[in-house]
Order: C-alpha cells, then structure tokens, then sequence
C-alpha cells in the first residue's frame, strides 16, 4: 500500500487508520467520486480540519491519498508530461474544502500544471455531510494568451452532478489534439519568451524581437512574449512569484516546453525557477550557446563551443546539489567520502582543460598561417557586423565564393578567407568571421577568442551594417563595444550600409540619408550587388592612401608591391 501524502503530523493514530482505508474504496469510472468516497472523505475533513483528497484513474481506482491543511493540498509529483503531448494526465483531483466556495487558484494551478482530467472540489457541511460540488478542467477552446483557460461546472449536490469523467476526459484530449494539430511542428519544442521590462517597455520588446529571432534560429516554435514590469529583477525568481505561477499555467496549457528568459538568470534563479515550474528553463546566453552548437562544423569550431557551454555549466553543476552528499568513495582510486556532484565538477574541469589544450594547438598552427599571411604583406580586410547584417552574402558577391548565407543569427561560426584583386593587380586577403551580438556571452567570447584574435592582424575592418533593420542603431553600438573590448578601436574602419534594396530609394536613397546627416559610409546591397564598385573604390582609398597603405599592425605595402 502506498504512503499517504502531505500533512500527515499531528493526526491521531485512529485517524491515520481511517486515512489508510481510503485505498479500499472504488469509483465507477462513469461517476466522478461515489457518495461513499465522499462522505468518507468529508467525514476525515469535519475531525482533522483538514482538506483531504484523492486521485483517480480512469478505472476508478485510487492512485494517491493527500492530506493539506485548511486552505489547500500539495499535491505529489507525479511526474512531467511529455513535450506536446495533447492527452491529459489520467488522474482526476477529487478532494474536500473545509466551506462552501468555488474553486481555489491553487486547485486551477493544478489542473493546469499537472494537466489533470478534472479538479473536484466537495464542500464539507458544517454537519460533516458532503455538500456543494465544483468541477473544473481545461478548456481546449481558449485562445488568447490571456484568455481563461479552463471551465468550471457547479452543482447543488452529489445527486445532482451529472458528468461522465472519461467520456469528458476523452473528449478533451480529442480537441487538445485537433488544436495542435494545425501547428507547424516544431523539433526543438515551442517556448514562452518571458522579458523584464526595466527601462520600459518599449526598450524590451526592442530586445525581445531579437530573442524571438534567436529561438526561430535554433528551431524552437514561439507560442507567446511575455512582459512584466518591474523596477528591478526579482533576486529568485527574476519576474514576480505571481507572474511565474501564471507563467506555468500558460505553458501548460499551450503545451509548452520551456521558457526562455531574455535575461541572463544566476545559477540560483535558475535552480529557483525550475523548482517552481515544470518546464525547462532556458536564457538568452544559453539559447545562443545552443545555436553555435548546432552551427559549429569544423573541428576547432566544435571545441570552442564545447568549452564555452562546459563553463557555462560547470557554476550551474555547482549550485544544483548543494547539500546532496551522495557517497561514492573508494571507486578508482578516488580518495573517501567524495560527492557525486564533486566527480561531476571534476569531470567537467578535467575536461575544460583538455579542450583548452586542444583549441590552444590548432591555435597554434592557426598563428602559423597568419605569420605566412603576414609575411606576405598583403594587405588583410576583416568583414565584421552584426549577426545576419549580410557579411558572408558582401564576401560571396565579391570574391564569388560560396559561404553559407542563411536568414539564421550565427550562420557562420568559421572564418573564410578569400583572396580578392583589385583593379591594377592589388590583391587583398578578405575575411568573414562569426557575427556579434548584443551581450555576447563572455563564456563565448573567451571561448572564440582564437577565432576573433585574426581580427588583430587586419588593416581595415568592414563594418556591415543591416540598414534594414529597425534596431540598427543599437546593433552597430553593440559591435562597436565589441570591437573595443577586442582591442580594435584603432584599427580604420569603413560602414557599409547593407540591404539597401529594403529600404525606399534603394542605394541612392540611403545614400541621400548620409549626405544629409554628414554621415560616413558605404551603401550597398550585397544581394543586388549595388553599391559594390563605390565600397571596392573607397576600400581602395583607404588602404593604398598615397600610394602607401596606412595599416594598423605599423606594415607598409606598397603600391606595386606584387603579391604572393
Ligand atoms: N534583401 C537583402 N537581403 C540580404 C542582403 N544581404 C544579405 N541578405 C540576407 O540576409 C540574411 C543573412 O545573410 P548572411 O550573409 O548569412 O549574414 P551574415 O552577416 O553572414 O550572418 P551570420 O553569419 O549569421 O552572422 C540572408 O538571408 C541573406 O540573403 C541584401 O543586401 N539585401
Ligand atoms: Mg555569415
């Protein structure tokens, strides 16, 4: 027999019996609870003063008895449910409230959150004698996120509630099921994306838009955005208990599977949050780790970004077990009494340093090419910008090469490098690198720094620019602190304004924008083409200026330098 659940201290050892009998008893599983099971549940209600319920399959049998307390039950983990699954739990709630009154938010969280064929509540007459019944369960129907998403039923008795709880049950997971149905379906699972709005809202869903960016990238279906509020992040749970709770019911019951924060959350809020709800908690650093995970081909590339989410993980690893001291001691040599958690840490540092001296020997033939390059004295061009500003689409239109172009952030994660000829036989070497982001996680950052270090060695950095995009202007404030923290501010730089072609007036158009505003820069459409002559002159200009290249590595070539 199993163990009674919840609050059991206190209660007399014939109470306990009684409780014990509970498991006896049986429901047709045409009726949602017999009057025996509820007279016996109300009876146990009246002495203990407390709420005591049950959950039932769809045979009628009994799968678990709980006890609360005066206000409310807490139910036993029974488990998650499988990520879109569109069939409710098999488990019907049937439990007692000390008065006549409806359903209680925390019995709609259950439902929602467990996904509960139905939640029961029987009113327990002051004469010990089951009174007024509640029903309530979700409702395949609603829509809107914001819309009440379950149905409740009320009825003057037992005698008088007339529902077939399977028949119901069935009924709504064919609905749940034809819901869903018409949906793209979606690999990596569907989220909701939740921001903090400190600085108002406008500033967040600027930022948001790119977070929804971020999860199409990576395959994940975006089900809703979610806003809250607040003057500062909440210390546990980053937005308020209240939102978090609301949050949870929303995602169950749009069959979410995780929620992604636009903030980058502490091990301890993450640890916090996941404990509160049952979905799978993500944040911005970690999507855009998964998104280099699923980009990175080549070997290096891989490496970078295996060391980058292991220490990702490994302060995360550290918060998860606090107080679990699992025994494993004496295995392999491993002195006594040491954790699991503490093996886990170890691994995950043991294989920190193996990658680090990995990526330091490819880094190493890496340094070789570039001396070579160097050495050359050729001059080095880097396309740098934004993610997805068009960088590989400017490299391919020039060089007619054929790097991977996607409407993807980090479509590329590894350089290229082209040669490109200029008119009177100059010859360049020509670049494309990972793209940038606003708050690149440090863990990415350190972990590319390989990668991003070839920037040192260029004599004019491209600067693409996605003029199309409304946030354009924090996009190139954004590179431009990158660029910084590299190191590079001293390096000539060029804008291009890229996509051109999207915005009225094409290239001609955003030209006269510059012009008017005084601005520098390039406009061009590295898909049309356009605009691609008057960068290559002024690229020109700029690295041959006065018959000498003016290079930020203090290398000359000159004029008729011949290449290679
Ligand atoms: N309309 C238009 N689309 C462009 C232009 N340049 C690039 N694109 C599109 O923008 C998207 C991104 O282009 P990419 O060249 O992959 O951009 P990227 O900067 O290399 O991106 P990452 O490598 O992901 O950082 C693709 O869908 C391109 O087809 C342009 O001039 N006009
Ligand atoms: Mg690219």
């Amino acid at each position: 027999m199993p163990a009674i659940h919840g609050n059991i201290q206190g209660l007399k050892p014939s109470q306990l019996q009684r409780l014990e009998a509970t498991w006896r008893q049986h429901v047709r599983p045409d009726e949602v609870v017999s009057p025996e099971l509820a007279g016996h549940l109300c009876a146990l209600t009246q002495e203990t003063g407390r709420q005591v319920g049950v959950l039932v399959d769809r045979r009628g049998d009994i799968e678990h008895v709980i006890v609360g307390d005066a206000t409310r039950l807490d139910l036993p983990d029974i488990g998650r449910m499988r990520a879109g699954d569109t069939r409710l739990r098999g488990l019907r709630l049937v439990h007692t409230h000390l008065k006549d009154e409806p359903l209680t938010p925390d019995d709609i969280t259950d439902l929602a959150l467990l996904r509960l064929d139905l939640v029961c509540a029987i009113e327990t007459r002051p004469d010990g004698q089951p009174g007024k019944v509640y029903l309530g369960h979700l409702d395949p129907e609603s829509v809107g996120p914001r819309e009440r998403f379950w149905k409740t039923r009320k009825a003057s008795g037992l005698h008088t509630l007339d529902v077939d709880p399977v028949a119901l049950a069935e009924e709504l997971e064919e609905a749940f099921g034809h819901a869903i149905a018409g949906r793209e379906v979606t690999p990596q699972g569907r989220a909701l994306l939740v921001g903090v709005a400190l600085e108002g809202r406008a500033a967040a869903e600027a930022t948001m838009v790119e977070l929804r960016e971020l999860a199409r990238t990576a395959g994940i279906e975006v089900l809703d955005v979610v806003f809250q509020s607040r003057e500062q992040i909440d210390p546990r749970f980053v937005v308020g208990r209240g939102k978090l709770e609301e949050l949870n019911q929303q995602a169950m019951r749009r069959f979410a599977d995780m929620i992604i924060f636009d903030h980058d959350l502490t091990p301890a809020q993450a640890r916090h949050i996941s404990d509160h709800t049952s979905l799978k908690v993500l944040d911005r650093t970690q999507l855009i780790l998964d998104i280099f995970a699923q980009h990175a081909h080549s070997a290096e590339g891989r490496l970078q970004v295996e060391l980058a989410q292991l220490r990702y993980r490994l302060p995360r690893l550290a918060q998860r077990d606090e107080g679990l001291s699992r025994l494993t001691g004496g295995i392999g040599g491993r002195g006594p009494g040491e954790t699991k958690l503490e093996i886990d840490r170890r691994r995950v540092r043991d294989r920190i340093a193996l990658l680090e001296k990995r990526i330091d020997a490819v880094g190493a033939s890496r340094q070789v090419r570039r001396k070579q390059r160097v050495r050359h004295d050729v001059p080095i061009i880097s396309i740098v910008g934004y993610t997805n500003a068009g960088k590989s689409t400017l490299l391919n239109h020039l060089t007619d090469s054929d790097v991977v172009v996607e409407d993807k952030l980090f479509a590329t994660l590894d350089p290229s490098s082209r040669r490109l000829r200029f008119p009177q036989d100059r010859e360049v070497v020509i670049t494309d690198t990972v793209g940038f982001i606003r708050a690149l996680p440090r863990t990415l950052v350190n972990a590319f720094r390989a990668t991003l270090e070839e920037l040192e060695d260029a004599d004019l950095l491209l600067h693409v620019v996605d003029a199309s995009d409304p946030a354009y202007r924090l996009q190139m404030e954004a590179v431009e602190k990158i660029l910084q923290d590299l190191g590079l501010q001293d390096t000539p730089r060029l804008l291009v304004f890229n996509k051109s072609d999207l915005l009225e007036g094409g290239v001609e158009g955003v030209m006269a924008l510059l012009e008017a505003h005084a601005s520098e820069g390039v406009p061009i459409s590295a898909r049309t083409g356009e605009g691609l002559t008057e960068l290559l002159l002024r690229t020109e200009e700029l690295l041959w200026h006065e018959g000498k290249a003016l290079t930020a590595s203090g290398r000359s070539f000159q004029e008729d330098s011949v290449p290679y």
